[in-house]
């Protein structure tokens, strides 16, 4: 039986999959999707990526790059691919039956995708924060130390806590609960609870965070506070975010990817997307022509 490994560890001993050498012998520039798919020093590097649900090809031959301390938004009409592209990233559509996965995916240069990596790690160092809010029954301070104590992160309670306040603090949460810390989770507003489960998995050291419509359940006001710590994040981790609403991804993104009907079809500085889409289907879908 293969040895299943920590990615970190991998990386730390310094070792190379086959899978990653072999990428080294992708070529790198070829291009199949308009505008910037690849970037000098990418955190994520993803190539010809295709996932199958059954005979449903739902991503076709995707490749993209994700930068270190960007926010990539992805976009495009309902059931072009986003949701299952983002999935891909952490290896949650492993959970999905009869979904298959082909192509490349690396982190930091290793194979997300190799046999030998353990997925519990991989979804700790790239996390997701889920379209609904959904702390565990524990209260808020155990929402937060849940994943510090079972990855073994931490080595007492004293450490445990720092981690805790630290994690709420950069989700901008801290000041709203540290006198109410052994309260339920659940019993926070919608916005607060978002903003808990960001707290969750930054407490595991991501290096990236995966978000799936992250304010499709918030008020304007929670929404405006969850994309200013979006944009603070940024400093610290790399983050890919799925959003129908295209004025959120141009507040919070700094390229974004427009897919449609499985396929990647541009990408670009966000800027430059929204005020000159170079392909009529990107052009499209902005104006409000489909979608
Ligand atoms: N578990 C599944 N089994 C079969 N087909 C699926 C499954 N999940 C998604 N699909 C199909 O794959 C395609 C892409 O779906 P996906 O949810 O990734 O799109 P999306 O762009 O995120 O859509 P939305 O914006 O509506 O959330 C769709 O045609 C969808 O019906």
């Amino acid at each position: 039986m293969d040895t299943v490994l920590d990615m970190r560890e991998m990386m730390a001993a310094g070792r190379e999959t086959t899978a990653t050498a072999g990428v080294r012998k992708v070529d790198r520039d070829r291009r199949t999707t308009v505008g910037m798919p690849f970037v000098e020093d990418p955190r994520m590097v993803c190539r010809e990526v295709n996932v199958y649900y059954g005979d449903k090809h739902a991503i076709r031959n995707v490749s993209i790059d994700v930068g270190k301390n960007e926010v990539l938004a992805m976009i495009g009409p309902s059931g072009c691919g986003k949701s299952t592209f983002l999935r891909c990233l952490n290896r949650m559509n492993d959970t999905v039956a009869g979904c298959r996965v082909s192509g490349e995916i690396l982190l930091d240069e290793l194979n997300i995708y190799d046999k030998r990596v353990d997925v519990v790690p991989l979804r700790a160092q790239v996390g997701m924060v889920f379209q609904k809010p959904n702390p565990f029954p524990k209260s808020i301070f155990d929402n937060v130390a849940y994943g510090p104590k079972i990855h073994g992160l931490v080595s007492g309670k004293s450490e445990l806590a720092d981690v805790v306040e630290d994690s709420l603090k950069k989700a901008g949460l801290w000041n709203e609960v540290s006198d109410r810390l052994d309260q339920p989770g659940t019993g926070l507003s919608g916005g607060q609870q978002q903003r808990l489960c960001i707290a969750r998995a930054i407490a595991v050291r991501p290096e990236v965070i995966l978000m799936d419509e992250p304010c499709s359940a918030l008020d304007p006001i929670a929404t405006a506070t969850v994309e200013d710590l979006i944009t603070e994040l940024r400093t610290h981790y790399t983050i890919v975010i799925v959003t129908h609403n295209m004025q959120q991804a141009a507040r919070v993104s700094q390229r974004t990817a427009y897919f449609h009907l499985g396929d990647l079809v541009e990408v670009g500085p966000t800027d430059r997307l929204f005020t000159n889409p170079r392909h009529q289907l990107t052009e499209d879908y902005i104006t409000g022509r489909f979608g």
